[in-house]
């Protein structure tokens, strides 16, 4: 599948995070006062719309990128900039390729970057500042200061939202336990479900950004993240509408992620993308989960066997009321299994009530 140019620009911020050669290569001439125009790829496309220069074909280093720079043109480097191919090139791309950049080597870095598909860098010597071109994206490289500042405000809203979730979600399984779950109830957990995912998201990026300096923001975000696994995935498989005799969580999921930042506090849009359409009191009609996601929870119980209980009972409440010997009557469940499914709810039960009221 061909990457999307968001992916392609988080691989590109990771090949000049500060620790890499071409990132010390770019301070460099950044700091010498001089400019670049660096292309990250060579084919044929780049061949075609070359033109002068020459070919070297050497070894990259920092200091290699800043004495080529000091000359007229651009520099082409292979993919991972581990070779420098060509020096002094013009650049001659398609100039029918609409372009929001002023300034010839910002215009011709936007062309090629849409023209190629490769990245390319630009290092201003008027504006003494770096820009990277992924596709139809541009991206200005900040100094890790600031976008360690950005980082730890966005770590400390993560943290907040962290908590909220946790609490949704808890409060979710003891209602779930009690069959007192509303939609709204599930529309709220699936919201925060996913302001975490985009904050965590923001967060990775900056992460890669940071390169080196990035090393304890990871950590943090790793444990602020942990035992969150596919969360929004267990709630819409639990309670989303089934269409045409089958569940689309994949899709609901995609819809989720790409909602925009007012739809996502409105409860009733998110409960329109489990399939519940909007009315009077719709979100605070009762519901009943599938068990998918609290029997996700008993970490001996594989997905095929969850999906089999799911099947045979056809909901929580059925699930929470069979006894080992109900349990056994489901195709590939043994006792050991049963007993184990068994003693799995009664836990999940019991601590779920006992946060709620304690
Ligand atoms: N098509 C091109 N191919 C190769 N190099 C180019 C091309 N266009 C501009 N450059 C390089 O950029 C340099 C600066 O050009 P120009 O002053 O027009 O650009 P600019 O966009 O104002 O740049 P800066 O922000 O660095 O001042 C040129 O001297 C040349 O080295």
């Amino acid at each position: 599948m061909a990457r999307s140019p968001e992916d392609a620009l988080k691989a590109t911020l990771a090949r000049v995070a500060p620790g890499t050669e071409l990132r010390d290569g770019l301070e460099r001439i950044l700091r010498g006062r001089t400019g670049a125009l660096i292309v990250l790829g060579f084919d044929r496309a780049v061949d075609a719309i070359c033109s002068g220069g020459f070919d070297i074909g050497i070894d990259f280093s920092p200091t290699r990128l800043r004495e080529l720079a000091k000359m007229d043109g651009a520099i082409v480097c292979d993919r991972d900039a581990s070779n420098i191919l060509r020096a002094a090139v013009q650049l001659v791309p398609d100039h029918t390729i609409e372009t929001h950049e002023s300034g010839t080597r910002h215009r011709t870095a936007e062309r090629v970057a849409i023209q190629t598909g490769f990245p390319v860098i630009s290092v201003s010597q008027s504006m003494r500042i770096i820009q990277l071109y992924v596709g139809g994206l541009r991206h200005v490289l900040e100094g890790s200061e600031p976008v360690m500042a950005r980082a730890n405000q966005a770590l400390a809203t993560l943290e907040r939202y962290r908590a909220r979730l946790d609490q949704v979600t808890n409060s979710l399984s003891a209602l779930e336990i009690e069959a007192m779950v509303t939609v709204r109830d599930v529309a709220i957990t699936l919201q925060r479900q996913e302001m975490v995912r985009r904050i965590a998201e923001e967060i990775s990026q900056y992460v890669l950004e940071l390169g080196v300096d990035g090393r304890l923001l990871s950590l943090q975000l790793e444990e602020l993240t942990t035992g969150l696994g596919p969360g929004s995935e267990m709630i819409l498989r639990d309670y989303a509408d089934v269409h045409d005799g089958k569940l689309n969580v994949e899709e609901q999921v995609a819809t989720l992620q790409n909602m925009s930042s007012s739809e996502m506090v409105d409860p009733s849009k998110i409960a329109a993308v489990m399939g519940i359409q909007p009315g009077q009191d719709s979100l605070e009609a009762v519901v009943q989960p599938r068990g998918y996601r609290l029997l996700s929870n008993i970490k001996s119980v594989p997905p095929a066997v969850s999906n089999r209980l799911v099947d045979h009972f056809g909901g929580l409440q059925n699930l929470m009321a069979a006894n080992i010997d109900d349990l056994m009557t489901v195709d590939g469940i043994g006792e050991q299994r049963a007993r184990t499914v068994r003693e799995g709810l009664s836990r999940i039960a019991e601590t779920s009530l006992l946060d709620r009221f304690m």
